[in-house]
């Protein structure tokens, strides 16, 4: 490891840096974070995660040990940041947030770990994007907690160990794929976010019409989580757009046809798809005669970045059934031709509803 002692005087204020530039996104998120659960209790659906968390923060808890490190995997919006706040509520844990971007040099990240006191809880997102010299600093510090120091240069370089406190990692990411297996396997928890289904979104959807005052219908609540994409925070945000409606060209409270309204401007289905989804979809039927297309081909005919096709669109598109990823690339479903009502003339797979 790289660290010299010059640069172990500026570690500090390294990490000042990138915990204010976490606080500055966050502040951005205001509204968001006003309907972010703080505790299990509030947390909707994810009984079974919800369930064995549980546990083990009791366990600890009732230890006064600090929790085993977390792994919280997921597609955005399902409720991993919150869950991480959660878990150092539960814990009664200080939490420090910060962003594996935000971490360049391995001093960023010695900056915190030296930083946070006894069974606190440290959250880092996107912890896939992680660079392998603070991936390997956090090895040490996960299994021992510990860092390795280099004080010095060249021959009179010396090692030196510096022990931590005893504390939780959270990591999470949308690509676990990405995250290195010895860095995987470090974690003692690890927590699978599935999509919610419609039951879970009602729940979410009364919860936050409770908190920010909006009058809703039972029946619109309902139709709202079917058109959520199994997805809290677009529960939440579409909640938000109907109270506009409702208050402006209804009677301000929101019932079926100001959710049947709200939807057809805002262009999306009763299966939760927008424009850019069905236009994924067509693109592949179009364009690819249903596939199967690369990745990268497909981000650049339907213009949105590979990043945000592969983490936001895909998964609830594979989820719902209208694509599957191949190891030749995308290919659409025969329901994703009959959502667009477009005659498929290829042969299908009756069993697997693809083409071949
Ligand atoms: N289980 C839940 N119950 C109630 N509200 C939830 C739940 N999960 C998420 N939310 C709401 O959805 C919003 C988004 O969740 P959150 O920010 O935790 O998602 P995320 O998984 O961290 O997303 P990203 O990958 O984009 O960082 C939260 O502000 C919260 O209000
Ligand atoms: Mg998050």
């Amino acid at each position: 490891m790289d660290i010299t002692g010059e640069n172990f005087e500026s570690v500090e204020s390294l990490e000042q840096n990138s915990v204010l530039s976490m606080t500055f996104q966050r502040q951005g998120d205001e509204t968001e974070n006003l309907l972010r659960p703080q505790r299990l209790k509030d947390f909707q659906g994810q009984q079974k995660l919800k369930d064995n968390l549980s546990v083990f923060i009791t366990a600890a808890r009732e230890r006064n040990e600090a929790l085993d490190h977390v792994f919280l995997i997921g597609p955005p919006g399902l409720g991993k940041t919150t869950l991480a706040t959660i878990i150092a509520n539960e814990m009664n844990a200080e939490i420090r947030m910060t962003s594996a971007p935000a971490l360049d040099k391995p001093k960023d990240l010695a900056g915190i770990l030296t930083n946070i006191s006894e069974n606190s809880v440290f959250f880092i997102d996107e912890i896939h994007r992680l660079k392998p010299a603070l991936e390997e600093m956090l090895y040490i510090a996960m299994e021992d907690y510990e860092i390795d120091w280099v004080i010095g240069q060249g021959p009179a370089a010396r090692t030196m160990r510096i022990p931590l406190p005893r504390f939780t990692l959270i990591g999470a990411t949308t690509k676990a794929g990405q995250v290195s297996s010895p860095l995987h396997s470090r974690f003692g928890i690890t927590c699978h976010i599935d999509f919610y289904n419609e039951n879970e979104l009602s729940g979410i959807i009364l919860r936050s019409s409770g908190i920010v005052g909006t009058e809703i219908t039972p029946d619109a609540v309902s139709l709202l989580a079917r058109c959520s994409r199994g997805t809290p925070r677009i529960a939440n945000r579409l909640l938000r757009r109907l109270r506009d409606f409702a208050d402006v060209i209804g009677t301000g409270i929101v019932d079926v046809d100001i959710v049947h309204e709200g939807m057809k401007r805002l262009g999306i289905d009763l299966n939760g798809l927008d424009e850019q989804d069905r236009n994924i979809l067509r693109t592949i039927i179009e364009f690819y005669d249903g596939g199967p297309v690369g990745a990268d081909t497909l981000s650049i005919s339907v213009g949105e970045a590979s990043e945000s096709l592969e983490d936001f669109y895909e998964p609830y598109l594979i989820q719902k059934g209208y694509l599957k990823r191949t190891p030749r690339g995308r290919m659409v479903t025969r329901k994703a031709y009959e959502l667009l009502g477009i005659p498929c003339e290829r042969k299908m797979d009756e069993d697997q509803g693809i083409l071949f």
